[in-house]
Order: structure tokens, then C-alpha cells, then sequence
């Protein structure tokens, strides 16, 4: 019982902390007219009692006589108590409009502080955390959040209503407030606990059949899958699985229902007993001429208004779910890491973007350095930095990393020790799942090592070096906005330089697409959009790594590429890396591929297996070594022969590695 005050009192305070929010004096008018509209009623029925005791006096002399003084005094009392509560009820109403706005909005900004704040994504790929936070999205979803000033504010005028009945009924005797009180209590205790534990449940176990459920309707109703849901006939058992899903998601409220039937019905009855014996008690009392007609309407009112200490249905449910929300949201922090460098003002997620003043010079440097007349110049040979304190080529240094993910029981890295001075190109190689993007994600802060250090620019970690690193990760984001945001998204300080996007955009190879956008830059990539384009997988990787040389443009002095020209054809990633080679000079780059006729053009390859480096040194160098890389590159450059007389005749894809 005092554990689930506490967590009551708890859920309180965190909904009162996220509606101050709004402010303190919008919050301080909305408590207010809680009160003025919850006690206003109680008034009413006073003044009505008033105005039938009245009556009599005022009727006999006339309305004008002076004995009809107190009952258009009264009359006047009650006309003035329903127009104020018309107008008080009025006000709460667009208040609370407000101020649902201004809560809702608070949940999603605290959210969205915490989650982007989070430096990695371990935090994120935590399901204890997946589950809160699908939660939380649910009710924003229902819109439950959206109501939750307006449950408490119904919620606090009906129980202010049902106190001020409960004081009333002191006049007719000791013991009936008392019993009808104790039985709307019961009664209300009862359904309250039945609620929490339906909200419990429904966003606990709940909720994560819901998550499983609504996934399986998403692959049904939405693009990405339905090639492999058409083609592989899925749609009998995605119907058929999504409807056992979702039946276990309500099962489990239906049974957390069920278990308190007995007892509802027992505090329904004791609640029906309880006004039988005060209405027969009233009615003997009036029959004996103890009470008035005036104060029996006013007790029967009150016997009636009493039931706003009971149950209120939908607005004590919602106002349940909110607050049950509202703690996940205030706790939010204290279960995710907090960011060390990153905030939410940082929206490039670079911890170093730099002001909006300052953008302006360095996107005037950048158009200086893009409009120079030199094809192929070298993108960031001296770039303004985000940071302002570093500049050029990043130096990247793993010494004995050692990470095994959540839930794994070996290492994906052991022990990986290796040393990139700026400016070098490395290519980085080894079979699937030997830990490369694994990597790729160590060096951009996404994960911690368990054991180990890495360091770049000298001895920055990557999360305060994120402003010096650009790159493309093998899942790169598909972004639904326009080809602007795609790629100014590497640099936002460029989203309005054109010269120096369609520079990044022609580097990575993708001038013609550009010239095909039917809105040129303000094409959305996405025919789900009006006006929208949809990109091949080739055209999608040049948007990527256009993204990638946007942010080489604003400073970043380390470009990571990962699988970054799977989907182009052999011609095309030929010119690619040509090109490459000439604008990341003076970058410091690290390619992984398992392309090994690209791989060979950089300065240096690395092979890991095992999780860490088992083979270090240039294309001819591994080659004479005659070890895993030059076996890896023997059976392609196998492939490659035999492909060769298919590729003279027009078959290029298939010489892809
Ligand atoms: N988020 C994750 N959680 C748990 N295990 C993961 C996660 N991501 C990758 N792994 C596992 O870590 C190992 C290394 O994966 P990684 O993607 O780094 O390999 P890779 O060398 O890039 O492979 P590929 O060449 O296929 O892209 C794999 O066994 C993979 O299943």
C-alpha cells in the first residue's frame, strides 16, 4: 500500500514537472480554475437550498415586498454561481488546451534530448530501453498525451465537486458523508488499482507484444518489405500472425481485467447498500419532519455529488496512462547515459558544429574553396574547422581494443591494436562478420570498448572528435527529405551553399543525377512525396558519400567509408576511386570494402580476422607475403579473369567481387 503511494505521489510529481513546462503562471490560472470550478457546484447546491427556503416568504408579500429580499438574493447567488462556472469551465477548457499542447510537447522534447544526447548506441539497442521508449511512443500515438491536462483537470474539479458534497452532508448527520465516502473510496480504490495494473501490464508485457505486433502490420502495410512479402507469398502468414500478435497484446489486458472482477463486484454492492441506507434515512428524517423539503434537495443533491469521489471512467484512465507515462519520461535520463560532449542543440550530431554566425565565414570558405576553377581540387586541404582549434588531417590510434556486444559471449574485437598517421589512405578487409563496421562504429563513439583505448587528432576520444570525422556507413540513412538535406546533412552549415553541395554531389559522382531532379535540389528522394523521386541503389550511394564530402567541406579531417560502392557498377567505382584519390587529399581515409581492386589503390591495407590485425602493409607488400589477403585477392582476380570475355560483352556487373 505505501509502495504504491509512493508511487503515486511519484507519478504526480513528474506529470506536475513536465506541465510547468508551460509556465509557472499559465500552470498557477489552470490550478485556479480547478478550483474555482470544483467548488463552484457545491455553492450551487447550497444557494439552491437557500432559494427553495426562500420561496415561501417572497411569495406571499409580492417580489417587490422586503420579504423577497433573500430569495432573489439567493436566485441572484445561484444565476451568478452557474454563470461562473459556465465561464470558469470555458476557460479550464482552452487552457488546458494549451497546456496539453505545451505537455505533449515537453515529453517529446525531453525524449528526443535524452535519446539524441546519448553519445552511443548501446544505451539505444538496450530492449529494456526499446520497450520505455516504444511506450512512451504508443501513448503519444493514442494521443493520450495530448489529454492529459484536460484528465486532470476533470479529474480534480469532479473530486473537489465530491468534497465539497461530502462537507455539505455533515449538516444532515455524522455517519452518512462518512459511509458514502468510505464506499465511493472503496469503490474508486479498487478500480484505480485495477487500472494501474491494466496500464502496468499494458505498457510492460503489453507493450512489447504491441511492439511486435505493430512491426508485423508495418512489413503488411508499408514499402520496404512488400517486394519480399509479394514475392515470397508472405501475406497469408503476416495476416495470420499479426492477428495472433495483437489478440496476445489485448490478452493480456483482458486477463489483468479478469483477475479483478470479484472484487469490483463487491465494492459495487457495498456501494449500493451504502445509499440505500442514507436515502432511507433522509426519507425517515423528512418523513418525521427533522428535515426540510429545502435541505432535503440540498442533501439529495449532495448524496448524488458524492459519487465524484468514486470512479470517473475515461478521464481517470487516460490521466493513469499519463502519468504512468509522464514517470518513464522524467526517469528517462537517469536509465541512458548522458551525453558528455553531445546536446541537442548540436543537431548535426557533431558536438563541435559550430554557431550559426560563425557558419557564414565557414560556409563562405568553403564556396571560396569549392568555386575554384580546379577540377578534382582537394576538398579540405586547410578547412575551417567546426571546432576552431583543429584542423587538417586526423590521426586515428586503437590500442588492444577489445568489444564484445550485448549478449554475446566472445569478442567481435580482441586485442585490435593499429596506428594511422593523418593524411594516410587505409583500406581495411577481412571476411563478413570479421568486425570491420564493428570498428567503423568504435571509431565514430557509437560504442565503447570494454578494453582499450581510441583516440584520434592525438588523444581526442571519437565523441569529442565527431566534428572531424565524416562517413558513410555500409547501412547509410535513405533520408525521405529532399537531395538538399541528404546531403547538407555532412555539413548543415552548407544547406544553402548550392555551389559547394553540387561540388560534394559532383565528386561523388552524382553531377547527372542532379540534372535529372525534376525540382533540382528541392526533390524529395521519395515518390511516397508529391513531386518525389525514387533513386536506384547506385544513385543512393553517391547521395551518401556526397554527404560524406559535405562534411570533409566543413571540416572534417578523417573520411570512413564503408562498403561505400557495393551497389555501383565496375566502370563507375573505377572512376569513383580515381576521382576519390584526388579530393580526399590532405583526409585521412579509411576504406573498407571487399572490393580488393579498389582496396589495392590505398596507401596501406590491414587484413583482421579474429578480431584484431593479422596482416598490416601495402598491396605489394601483402601480395609478396603470400598470406590471407593475397589469397583473398588470387581468387578474385580468378573471378575477374573469367569474367573478363562476359564483361567485354556487356555482362560488367558480374566481374563485381
Ligand atoms: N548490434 C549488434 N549486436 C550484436 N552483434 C552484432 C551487432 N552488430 C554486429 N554484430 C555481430 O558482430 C560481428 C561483426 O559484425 P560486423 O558487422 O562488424 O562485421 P563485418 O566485418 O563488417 O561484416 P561484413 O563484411 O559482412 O559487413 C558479427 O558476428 C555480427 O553478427
Amino acid at each position: 500500500m505505501a509502495d504504491a503511494r509512493i508511487t503515486r505521489l511519484s507519478r504526480w510529481r513528474a506529470v506536475l514537472r513536465l506541465a510547468a513546462a508551460a509556465g509557472r503562471w499559465k500552470v498557477s490560472a489552470f490550478g485556479a480554475l480547478i478550483l474555482v470550478s470544483g467548488l463552484l457546484p457545491t455553492a450551487a447546491i447550497l444557494m439552491t437550498g437557500r432559494l427553495v427556503a426562500a420561496i415561501p416568504a417572497a411569495v406571499r408579500p409580492g417580489a417587490g415586498a422586503a420579504e423577497a429580499r433573500p430569495a432573489l438574493l439567493a436566485l441572484g447567488w445561484l444565476v451568478g454561481c452557474l454563470a461562473a462556472l459556465a465561464l470558469a469551465g470555458i476557460a479550464l477548457a482552452q487552457l488546458s488546451r494549451f497546456l496539453d499542447a505545451a505537455f505533449a510537447a515537453e515529453v517529446h522534447h525531453r525524449v528526443a534530448r535524452v535519446t539524441l544526447g546519448t553519445p552511443g548506441l548501446a544505451a539505444l539497442e538496450d530492449p529494456a530501453v526499446m520497450d520505455e521508449l516504444g511506450a512512451i511512443q504508443d501513448a503519444e500515438r493514442r494521443g493520450v498525451l495530448r489529454q492529459t491536462m484536460a484528465a486532470l483537470s476533470n479529474v480534480a474539479t469532479m473530486r473537489l465537486r465530491g468534497a465539497g458534497a461530502f462537507v455539505v452532508l455533515f449538516g444532515f448527520n455524522w455517519w452518512a458523508p462518512l459511509l458514502l465516502a468510505a464506499a465511493w473510496q472503496l469503490t474508486n480504490r479498487v478500480y484505480l488499482q485495477a487500472t494501474e495494473n491494466g496500464v502496468s501490464v499494458n505498457m510492460s508485457d503489453g507493450a512489447v507484444r504491441l511492439r511486435r505486433a505493430e512491426y508485423l502490420r508495418s512489413l503488411a502495410l508499408e514499402a520496404p518489405a512488400a517486394k519480399e512479402v509479394r514475392v515470397f507469398g508472405l501475406d497469408g502468414w503476416l495476416v495470420g500472425r499479426y492477428g495472433d500478435a495483437w489478440l496476445e497484446a489485448l490478452g493480456v489486458l483482458w486477463r489483468s481485467r479478469k483477475a479483478n472482477r470479484g472484487i469490483t463486484a463487491a465494492a459495487t454492492l457495498g456501494l449500493a447498500l451504502s445509499h440505500g441506507a442514507v436515502l432511507a434515512a433522509l426519507g425517515t428524517a423528512a418523513a418525521r419532519g427533522d428535515v426540510s423539503g429545502a435541505a432535503m434537495i440540498v442533501f439529495v443533491q449532495a448524496v448524488i455529488a458524492t459519487s465524484d469521489l468514486g470512479m470517473i471512467g475515461d478521464w481517470q484512465w487516460i490521466l493513469a496512462q499519463s502519468m504512468a507515462v509522464a514517470e518513464r519520461v522524467t526517469g528517462l535520463a537517469a536509465r541512458i547515459p548522458a551525453a558528455t560532449t553531445t546536446t541537442l542543440g548540436a543537431s548535426s550530431g557533431k558536438a563541435t558544429s559550430p554557431p550559426l554566425l560563425a557558419s557564414s565565414e565557414t560556409t563562405g570558405t568553403a564556396l571560396n574553396a569549392s568555386s575554384s576553377p580546379e577540377a578534382g581540387a582537394a576538398l579540405n586541404p586547410h578547412p575551417p574547422t567546426a571546432s576552431g582549434t583543429r584542423s587538417g588531417p586526423v590521426g586515428v590510434r586503437l590500442d588492444g581494443v577489445r568489444f564484445t556486444y550485448r549478449g554475446r559471449e566472445l569478442p567481435t574485437l580482441d586485442g585490435l591494436t593499429l596506428d594511422i598517421p593523418p593524411g594516410q589512405s587505409i583500406a581495411i578487409v577481412g571476411e563478413n562478420g570479421a568486425g570491420k563496421s564493428t570498428l567503423v562504429k568504435l571509431l565514430c563513439g557509437l560504442y565503447e570498448p570494454q578494453h582499450g583505448r581510441v583516440t584520434l587528432d592525438g588523444g581526442a576520444s571519437p565523441v569529442q572528435s565527431r566534428g572531424r570525422i565524416g562517413v558513410i556507413f555500409q547501412d547509410f540513412v535513405r533520408y525521405p527529405l529532399p537531395l538538399r538535406e541528404n546531403v547538407a546533412f555532412g555539413h548543415l552549415p552548407l544547406m544553402n551553399d548550392g555551389a559547394a553541395l553540387e561540388r560534394a554531389l559532383a565528386d561523388a559522382g552524382g553531377a547527372a543525377l542532379l540534372a535529372g531532379m525534376p525540382h533540382g535540389w528541392d526533390t524529395v528522394l521519395s515518390r511516397e512525396y508529391e513531386g518525389g523521386v525514387d533513386l536506384s541503389g547506385g544513385q543512393w550511394q553517391r547521395v551518401a558519400l556526397a554527404r560524406a564530402l559535405a562534411a570533409v567541406r566543413g571540416g572534417a579531417g578523417l573520411l570512413i567509408l564503408d562498403e561505400p560502392t557495393a551497389a555501383l557498377d565496375v566502370r563507375a567505382e573505377a572512376e569513383l576511386f580515381e576521382r576519390f584519390l584526388q579530393v580526399t587529399r590532405g583526409v585521412t581515409t579509411i576504406l573498407v570494402s571487399h572490393r580488393l581492386s579498389s582496396v589495392r589503390r590505398a596507401d596501406r591495407i590491414v587484413v583482421i580476422e579474429g578480431g584484431r590485425v593479422v596482416e598490416d602493409g601495402s598491396h605489394a607488400e601483402l601480395m609478396r607475403a603470400g598470406g590471407r589477403y593475397a589469397e583473398m585477392y588470387s581468387l578474385q582476380a580468378e573471378r575477374f579473369a573469367v569474367a573478363v570475355p562476359l564483361a567485354q560483352a556487356g555482362v560488367e556487373e558480374v566481374v563485381d567481387a
